[in-house]
């Protein structure tokens, strides 16, 4: 039985099991105990050794030193707090990314050109509207305005990342009721619809989040494998990267943005790629 043919709440429960390390007779047997029929619990033997490798072969190894242990990474122009990190999945909270006057100009350069979000179909490859996104967004082109360059040109000294290799950036505006469902940032090679994007400069490798302000209530990005949960805070930057070059994809990267309760909820993303990033309308 495939993995996402399961039932969500089972397939949450093996994902937990599985990164908590228990070992495989123990999880079928807790299965059966449950009352599961003994076709399923050996039947999901299949999708635990899947979940145990795809854990095994998880992006961006540990570095040791790490690079954030003095918690400050000073880039060109701004001294950026390094608030928390975590391995699993790879993240690191970011304190005084931006300062607030960076987020109220971004904030008013893209209000002129919101238009509802989109995602992309993993089957067809065609992005459209959907249930499971609805805020709305604006994308800048690189560097098109001096502030997107300057931060773009922050975000490659901090992560280490050259400018080259990041989509344009996005800012995204969410109404209250309005959310990001659970989803992985990178494209699944084994869907049909991921093929044109990853011509586009490899497969997505990484994201930044940054909040451009305190939202009364909700909004939380969330990481539903782990329950790592991040409220927003103005100027802060949540980043976490999730493949390596080997092909190596990090399903704990697992994230949404949960609905917004009161106020209103938002952020700029960057996400980055393997190698230099084409873009679909210039080209370049
Ligand atoms: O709004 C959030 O907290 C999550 C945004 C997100 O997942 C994305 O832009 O890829
Ligand atoms: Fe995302």
């Amino acid at each position: 039985m495939l993995f996402e043919e399961l039932q969500p709440d089972l397939q949450q429960w093996l994902r937990s099991v599985v990164n908590q390390g228990y070992k495989t007779e123990a999880i079928v047997d807790s299965l059966r105990k449950a009352g599961y029929e003994s076709s399923v619990s050996s039947a999901v033997q299949e999708d635990i050794t899947a979940l145990r490798d795809a854990r095994e072969k998880v992006a961006v190894p540990s570095r040791n030193p790490s690079p954030w242990d003095s918690g400050v990474k000073t880039t060109s122009d701004r001294e950026v707090q390094v608030l928390m990190t975590a391995q699993k999945p790879n993240l690191v909270l970011f304190g005084n990314l931006l300062s607030g006057e960076e987020c109220d100009e971004l904030i008013a350069l893209s209000q002129p050109r919101l238009k509802r979000s989109k995602v992309v179909n993993s089957q067809s490859g065609q992005s459209g509207q959907h249930a499971m996104r609805t805020s709305s967004g604006a994308v800048f082109r690189f560097g098109e305005f001096p502030l997107v360059k300057r931060i773009e040109q922050r975000i490659s000294e901090l992560v280490d990342i050259p400018v080259s290799r990041g989509e344009g950036l996005q800012v995204l505006n969410y109404a209250p009721g309005a959310e990001y469902k659970p989803h992985h940032d990178y494209f699944d090679p084994q869907y049909p619809g991921s093929k044109k994007y990853l011509q586009r400069g490899g497969q997505r490798c990484a994201t930044l989040i940054i909040y451009l302000n305190d939202v009364e209530a909700g909004g939380s990005t969330v990481f539903p494998s782990t329950g790592v949960n991040v409220y927003p805070r103005k100027g802060y930057g949540l980043f976490f990267s999730y493949a390596d070059e080997q092909g190596g994809l990090d399903p704990l990267s697992l994230h949404g943005g949960s609905p917004v309760i009161a106020g209103e909820k938002w952020v700029a993303t960057k996400w980055m790629r393997l190698r230099d990033y084409v873009d679909e309308k210039t080209g370049a």
